[in-house]
């Protein structure tokens, strides 16, 4: 198997404006004052709802798409500034996968890869075995004669990273690539990648509305609203002390823990008066995600715990966890302190009577 290995190119974006115009005059403000710098050989993940500004962000790395304001650089190149003979050499170094695959259904496996080849003039002998590198790679040697429609959605997103891989790329942007695979193709599909990250070096810039490929794959992540970054950096701090509420609304829905509805229908804002009990949030993080902390807080504070819901995740490989407690409202700053002095993340959700 081919073992060249290409290193990452960083991506700055600087502050990158994008205005659309719009029907009938005027014009839509897709992107506003997005800075981001993308280390060279990580995986980053750009998550935002529909519309956010997603693809135009990542259209402006292979100079899809022209900044209105700023710069957009490919390993110090500003792609927006980029003359015809540059842009060439630069979408050589940008490769790009896709939710639908893009594939042509007139070729097989193997015709599809080798099109990019063919395009940049590779001479034709050295077309064949670079191809059979690629379709090794991505495990579908049995399949190389096939064509798209013979194949499944996993199988035709790797014909679409060979064929993304076959110009040797600095850069590797991923527009949801796995959003139209079910659960355990998508697993399949972001290993490869991770892969490919991994033997390659290259940076890989994705994009994606599920805060789980996120927490898969990427090191760190941009959340972007209505054409600006609200908040970025590393995952593991992202997940663990999520800032902006946006951030916090796509971390619920990938925990899965949430309140049992019958303590969320009681669930509010003010103390009530006598007997009450105070809801929160433990994130568990770093070394003592996994201590048993609460047995300790119990005994040692004589408080009556109660665990309403959890999960403990990884990324990468780190623990992280999340739990939801009530405590009697009386000793719950106690419990807040003993938490927060073992380093764990607590927020206080309500009172229940
Ligand atoms: N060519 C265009 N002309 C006019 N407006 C556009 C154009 N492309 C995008 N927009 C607008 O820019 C904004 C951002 O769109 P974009 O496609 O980047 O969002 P997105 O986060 O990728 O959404 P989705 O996940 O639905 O693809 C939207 O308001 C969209 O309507």
């Amino acid at each position: 198997m081919q073992t060249d290995t290409t290193t990452g190119a960083a991506i700055t974006f600087d502050a990158v404006g994008k205005a659309f115009p719009k029907k009938g005059g005027g014009s839509v403000m897709a992107l506003e004052d997005i800075s981001l710098s993308v280390e060279p050989g990580t995986i980053t993940g750009i998550i935002g709802r529909s519309g956010a500004g997603k693809s135009t962000l990542l259209r402006m790395v292979n100079g899809l798409e022209k900044p209105t304001s700023g710069a957009v650089t490919v390993a110090g190149r500003d792609v927006g500034a980029a003359g015809a003979a540059d842009l060439r050499e630069i979408r050589r170094e940008v490769g790009m996968i896709f939710q639908h695959f893009n594939l042509l259904s007139s070729r097989t496996v193997r015709e599809n890869v080798a099109l990019p080849l063919e395009i940049s003039g590779t001479p034709a002998r050295e077309i064949a075995p670079r191809v059979d590198d690629l379709v090794e790679r991505v495990g579908l040697q049995d399949f190389r004669n096939r064509y798209p429609a013979e194949l499944s959605g996993g199988q035709k997103q790797r014909v679409g990273i060979a064929r993304a891989l076959a110009t040797q790329p600095k850069v590797l942007l991923s527009d949801e690539a796995t959003s139209a695979l079910d659960p355990e193709t998508t697993q399949t599909v972001l290993e490869l990648l991770g892969d490919i990250n991994r033997d390659l070096g290259l940076t890989i810039l994705l994009i994606t509305h599920e805060m789980a490929v996120v927490r898969d794959i990427a090191s760190h992540v941009a959340v972007i609203e209505d054409g600006h970054i609200v908040e970025d950096g590393s995952t593991y701090d992202v997940f663990t002390a999520p800032q902006h509420p946006t951030t916090q609304s796509f971390l619920s829905s990938v925990t899965g823990v949430t309140l049992p509805h019958f303590i969320a229908r009681q669930l509010r804002d003010t103390r009530p008066e006598g007997n009450a009990r105070e809801v929160m949030r433990i994130t568990f993080a770093g070394e003592n995600a996994t201590d048993p902390l609460i047995a300790e807080m119990s005994r040692d504070l004589g408080l009556q715990v109660n665990i309403l819901a959890g999960a403990v995740e990884e990324i990468g490989p780190r623990p992280f966890g999340n739990l939801l407690i009530s405590v009697d409202a009386d000793g719950a700053e106690q419990a807040r302190a003993f938490l927060e002095r073992n380093q764990q993340r607590t927020e206080v959700l309500g009172y229940v009577g």
